[in-house]
Order: structure tokens, then C-alpha cells, then sequence
């Protein structure tokens, strides 16, 4: 049992979603990081045992931008707090027909498009590349269908998230063009997080839910804030019925990642270790300390 672990789960709750509702011993904690502030404190608690940290991602009452999120706080205060398994809850835009609002979408891939945001951890001073080939974790999106089809949601297994920076939605020929290259959704916060917890070795997935057809669609009105928050809201059951299931399935006692998630760094740093800063590397603690506290 030596090479098996207890996994605490990481919730980033998404726009709509600033609390975790049926949380036992419940606390909200200040956690501090070497790259700045996390968006809020995080909410420490259990559920049906299963350690949880939830951090909603713009914040309690929603005061930060997509563009705005300390996104390397954000993951290195969950890293710091023991979270082996992310999982995002975002809303989305439908590119898909397919897609209608109220679809939860168990995500695969993504495309950055985003420009504004601090991207890795290792800055020059300890370069490292890792792989986000595949950059969330199968075994999380085979334990969310799972959870999703016991609950009845409507699920798609698979789909490519489009990134954009924002703030605003996009104009009708990005939207058509982001169709074109076969996306199915849309939003504004799950790069760079999902790179982040990739180098920071946490296992990651996302669940998309559909809130608007973006502004591509001919049957429908461009999106507004208004729309989504409404859409949200009436999401919003339905996704805590999802965390109420999921987290217990994902919490069970296990072993390393069959993708290999927890080890993304074993070969991916490239600076000489006479060549790396200091400074740097005590910032990088959380994020590599398996790797960079090896005995030569
Ligand atoms: C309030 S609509 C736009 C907003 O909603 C999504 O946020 P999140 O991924 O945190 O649910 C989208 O990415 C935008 O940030
Ligand atoms: N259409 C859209 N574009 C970007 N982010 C979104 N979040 C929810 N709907 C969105």
C-alpha cells in the first residue's frame, strides 16, 4: 500500500459557483504563496470524508477578470494545501450545435488563445517543458461520466475548449472562425490554469457547462452576462449534485496517475543545477520540490 495515496480534491468553482453547499468541518483559510495572492481564501472541508479545497476562481462576489487572476496563486496555493486532483467547473459558450445550454461537457483539449497572463512556474533561472499533449487527466474525466451518467446529466464525453483572453465576448467572426476550427466551447479561464497544474504535477479535468451559444448561432441572441448568470443558476444544482458524487468517487485510496499527471517534471527540467537561481527555486517549494529536492 506504500505507493498509494489518500487524494485531496481541488475545486475551482467557476462564474455562478462561490461556495461548496454540504461541506463538514468547513473553514475558510488565508493561504500565502511565493507568486502573490490566490483569488480568496480557500475553503477547507470535507465531503463524505474526502478531504476538498474550494477556490472560487474570480472570487466571492466575483470581483476579479479572467485577465486579472492570479492564476500561478491559484495553483500553488492548492499544491500547497496537499490537492492531488483539480477539478474546474466553468461556464462556457456553445460553438456546437450539439451543445445546447445545460450541457455539461467533460473536456479534452484545449486551445490557448489567450495573451495577458503569467503562463509557467519556471521562469528563466529553471526552465522546464512540460507535455500538455494531453493536458487533463483521463482518469478524473472517466470518474466525472461515470458520476454524470449515475446522476442522469447530460453529458459529452470529449470536447476542445477555446481560451480567449476577454474581458468581452467574442465578435461573430472569431466565434465562426473558432467553429471552423472545430472548438466546441468558449470561455476565458482555463488556460493558463489547466498548464499550471500540469507543472505543478496535479491532475486536472474540467467540466464545461454550457450557459449560451455564443454569437454564432442564427436562433439565438448574442450572448450577455445576463444570459449566462441566468443559465448558470439553473446549472448550478445540477453541478453540485455532480461534486456531491464525484468528489467521494475521486477520494477513494489509490495509486499514481496511469497518465502520469503526478510526475509531469521527472524530465522536463533543463537548466544545469549549477545554473538555476536560488531565488527561484525556493519559490518553486510546492510546485517541484519532489524534483528539485532529490538527492543528486
Ligand atoms: C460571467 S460570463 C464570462 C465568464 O464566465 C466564465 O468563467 P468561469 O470559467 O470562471 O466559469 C468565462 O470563462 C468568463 O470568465
Ligand atoms: N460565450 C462565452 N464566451 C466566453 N466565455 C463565456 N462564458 C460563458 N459563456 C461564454
Amino acid at each position: 500500500m506504500s505507493d498509494t495515496i489518500e487524494p485531496v480534491i481541488g475545486l475551482l468553482g467557476g462564474s455562478g459557483l462561490y461556495d461548496i453547499d454540504g461541506l463538514e468541518d468547513r473553514e475558510w483559510r488565508e493561504v500565502q504563496t511565493p507568486w502573490g495572492k490566490p483569488s480568496d481564501a480557500l475553503l477547507f472541508g470535507r465531503l463524505h470524508g474526502v478531504r476538498c479545497v474550494f477556490l472560487p476562481r474570480h472570487g466571492r462576489g466575483h470581483p476579479l477578470t479572467p485577465s486579472d487572476l492570479n492564476y500561478r496563486a491559484n495553483i500553488d496555493a492548492l499544491k500547497r494545501s496537499g490537492v492531488t486532483d483539480i477539478l474546474s467547473l466553468s461556464a462556457v459558450g456553445s460553438l456546437n450545435g450539439d451543445l445546447p445550454p445545460g450541457t455539461f461537457v467533460i473536456v479534452d483539449q484545449f486551445i490557448d488563445r489567450t495573451f495577458a497572463r503569467q503562463k509557467t512556474f519556471f521562469e528563466s533561472g529553471c526552465v522546464a517543458h512540460v507535455s500538455v499533449a494531453h493536458p487533463v487527466c483521463p482518469r478524473i474525466g472517466d470518474t466525472v461520466e461515470q458520476a454524470a451518467r449515475d446522476i442522469g446529466l447530460r453529458y459529452k464525453r470529449g470536447g476542445t475548449y477555446l481560451t480567449m483572453e476577454g474581458p468581452q465576448f467574442s465578435t461573430k467572426a472569431e466565434s465562426e472562425l473558432y467553429r471552423a476550427w472545430g472548438c466546441d466551447v468558449i470561455g476565458m479561464t482555463n488556460m493558463p490554469e489547466a498548464k499550471l497544474a500540469r507543472e505543478a504535477e496535479i491532475c486536472y479535468a474540467t467540466v464545461a457547462m454550457v450557459t449560451d451559444f455564443d454569437c454564432w448561432h442564427p436562433d439565438h441572441d448574442a450572448v450577455t452576462v445576463d444570459a449566462v448568470v441566468k443559465v448558470m443558476l439553473a446549472n448550478a444544482d445540477r453541478a453540485k449534485a455532480l461534486v456531491k458524487t464525484v468528489v467521494p468517487m475521486l477520494g477513494q485510496r489509490r495509486g499514481p496517475c496511469p497518465a502520469g499527471c503526478d510526475r509531469a517534471l521527472e524530465y522536463a527540467l533543463v537548466t544545469a543545477p549549477e545554473k538555476r537561481d536560488p531565488a527561484l527555486l525556493a519559490k518553486l517549494d510546492a510546485v517541484a520540490g519532489r524534483v528539485l529536492n532529490r538527492a543528486a
